[in-house]
């Protein structure tokens, strides 16, 4: 069993769980289902954009505890200061060390910059729940998800006023996703399943097996501002950036140092 298949097993059992507590009615009646999404896809577009996600996590199964003091509050509005394009907040708890109120305390204190749910999606009450915490953005994983499911969940976050990224590793992922309502396709440089990692060759390979209309984005394993810039040359207009910053004792420095490399 890889770890992502443990990371589904106990997502589906979590969302079961959470179905039970909260009804999708509830959920609708959060004051951020009024809310405007703030739009990823035009601050990645934007002229000047950094095109910098970066990430607040505190652990992750590849690397154990990354940084488990660093305030939310403090670090999204730091990177958000630093030129973040967008940031992405992990709400998975078992895995990541990440909670629901890690979203909505970023969502308070960032009210114009765009927010990643940073989770793994398998049912469209994750999607509720999203909005309902005041994301702009969310997460799908093709590696986890089949192709009816990428179909269904997309559509439901554009219903509700959400952008979509979409999240592959090969061709075969982009070839078997449905990219009516993706928004932005990122390509992670690790490998979920066995952890590989350490350069960017599957966003070099597969940039031109992303559809044009769509903004392409590498993920994960960047931490030297050249990995970005030959990304750049290559025409990626995002990179989404965790364990680098995450890992200072000043997240927010951090990235605000690396823009400074990447000008
Ligand atoms: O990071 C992990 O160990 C991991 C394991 C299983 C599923 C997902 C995982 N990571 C999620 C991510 O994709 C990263 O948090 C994100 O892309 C940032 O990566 P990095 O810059 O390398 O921290």
């Amino acid at each position: 069993m890889t770890i992502l298949d443990q990371i589904i097993e106990n997502k589906q059992i979590e969302v079961a769980r959470a179905k039970e507590k909260v009804s999708v009615e509830e959920l609708q009646s959060s004051v951020y289902f009024k809310k405007e999404t703030i739009s990823l896809k035009s601050a990645l577009l934007a002229q000047n954009s950094t095109g910098i996600i970066s990430e607040y996590k505190r652990k992750s199964p590849s690397k154990g505890d990354i940084n488990v003091g660093a305030g939310i509050a403090e670090t999204t509005t730091g990177y958000a200061k630093a030129g973040a394009a967008g940031i992405s907040v992990l709400t998975d708890t078992v895995f990541f060390g990440g909670f629901k109120e890690d979203l909505l305390i970023a969502r308070e204190h960032n009210p114009s910059t765009p927010l990643l749910r940073k989770d793994f999606m398998i049912d469209e009450y994750q999607i509720y729940e999203a909005k309902a915490w005041g994301a702009d953005v969310i997460l799908l994983i093709a590696a986890n998800l089949e192709t009816e499911e990428i179909e269904s969940l997309s559509k439901k976050a554009h219903e509700l006023g959400l952008e979509v990224l979409l999240e592959v590793h090969n061709k075969e992922e982009i070839d078997k996703s449905p990219m009516q309502n993706v928004d932005i396709v990122g390509v992670n440089n690790r490998n979920l399943k066995n952890f590989a990692e350490n350069n960017v060759n599957a966003s070099i390979e597969l940039f031109d097996f992303i559809p044009n209309d769509k903004v392409k984005i590498s993920e994960s394993c960047i931490s030297h501002p050249d990995t970005v810039k030959q990304l750049r040359a290559i025409g990626y207009q995002g990179f989404l950036m965790g364990e680098n910053f995450m890992k200072t004792s000043n997240p927010a420095k951090a990235l605000e140092e690396f823009v400074e490399l990447i000008k």
